[in-house]
């Protein structure tokens, strides 16, 4: 057989294989159509979105791959059915920190595929606002950076928002240093004046700045996007943002990620009006404050070491009810319907000011 016969051969077989995975494809669509039925029969409309069982279903496909595609590479294949069947049973509208080509978009098309509607809003606080008033099912908001520490705009929305946490997303950060498209070769122009960015992002790439451009302006404002939109319309000037602003805006990139951390990766969250049944493997936000007082901090996490809870993360912020009073932001291992996790938040009762149990979610799968 000559090599082009035997390519031939290939080629018929993934056709084959495509007919074949088209036909099953559309047989699980007309399946999430016939679970949209049974819930609007049951009167459930609110719960066409099940982020518990999306969670479990990626597991499942990454647990179970064979190779040699990799686990994260075929979840994210699933990740894109799921959304496109979730999409014929009812289309979502996701709020993200705009404008368009922000790392905030990049997360939320992340957890929920690219089926869903995202749109954008100028502020963090829009973004609660307009999920609170129900013209978008979700939200997606930055909360942490593993260089630049905790978004505090978030957190404090949370004080006085009813707003759950309905799911996490974390997100490998790689910036780029970029210009108005050229055409010409790539290298960092002498002339280049001022580097737009946002304040987190210039601060993630310090060090790069300092060694390559240390004589043009660093220039915050309020997105990466908005710093790509602003360098496309000026040639003496750069913007460090991610790829998806370099293309929707024509720019060059002229350095690769530039960061001066590689493991540099922001976790966001998902707010919507419920949190999650359990999948199986859940984390429990949490919102507590305590009296100013002696070991009054010790009382407070006793109860999650007294259940063996391991606590992922915690926080302080000033309350802004009074000048020394603090709240703290914790993040424990487990689902509040979990029986430790219960346990736990009961006895907290007792020991804090204000517990308030901002959501139960899935861990974050991709
Ligand atoms: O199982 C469900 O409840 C579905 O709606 C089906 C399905 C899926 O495609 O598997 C779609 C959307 C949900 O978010 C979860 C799963």
């Amino acid at each position: 057989m000559t090599e082009q016969q035997r390519l031939q051969q290939v080629r018929d077989r993934i056709d084959a294989i495509d007919g074949e995975l088209l036909r099953l494809i559309s047989e699980r669509a007309t399946c999430a159509q016939d679970v949209a039925r049974i819930k609007e029969q049951a009167g459930d409309v609110a719960h066409y979105y099940r982020p518990e069982r999306e969670a479990d279903i990626l597991r499942r496909i990454k647990a179970r791959n064979p190779g040699p595609l990799d686990g994260e590479e075929v979840a994210r294949l699933f990740r894109e059915i799921m959304s496109a069947c979730l999409a014929l049973e009812r289309p979502l509208s996701v709020g993200y920190l705009g404008p368009e080509g922000t790392f905030t978009q990049a997360a939320a098309l992340k957890h929920f595929g690219h089926s869903v509607r995202t749109q954008p809003f100028g502020t963090i606080g829009d973004i609660f606002r307009e999920v609170e008033a129900g013209s978008c099912n979700f939200g997606v908001v930055p909360v942490e950076n593993s260089t630049e520490g905790v978004v505090n705009h978030t957190l404090d929305m949370f004080m006085r928002s009813p707003l759950r946490i309905a799911g996490e997303v974390t997100l490998r950060i790689h910036h780029h240093l970029m210009s108005r498209a050229s055409g010409a070769s790539t290298g960092i122009p002498a002339g280049l004046q001022r580097v737009y960015s946002h304040q987190q992002s210039l601060a993630q790439c310090r060090g790069w700045l300092d060694r390559h451009l240390p004589h043009a302006e660093r220039v915050p404002v309020g997105s990466n996007a908005e710093a790509a939109r602003l360098a496309a319309g000026d040639s003496d000037s750069a913007a460090v943002a991610g790829e998806a602003a370099a293309a929707l805006y024509d720019l060059d990139i002229l350095a690769h990620r530039i960061e001066d951390e590689p493991g540099n990766t922001t976790r966001f969250l998902v707010i919507g009006p419920e949190d999650a049944p359990p999948s199986g493997r859940d984390k429990t936000s949490l919102l507590l404050s305590c009296r100013n007082e002696a070991g009054s901090l010790y009382r407070l996490l006793t109860p999650f070491a007294d259940q063996g809870i391991s606590m992922t993360r915690i926080e302080s912020r000033p309350s802004r009810q009074g000048v020394w009073d603090y709240v703290f932001f914790i993040d424990i291992n487990g689902h509040r319907a979990d029986p430790s996790v219960s346990g736990a938040l009961q006895k907290l009762e007792n020991a804090a000011n204000l517990c308030k149990v901002l959501g139960s979610y899935p861990e974050a799968v991709l």
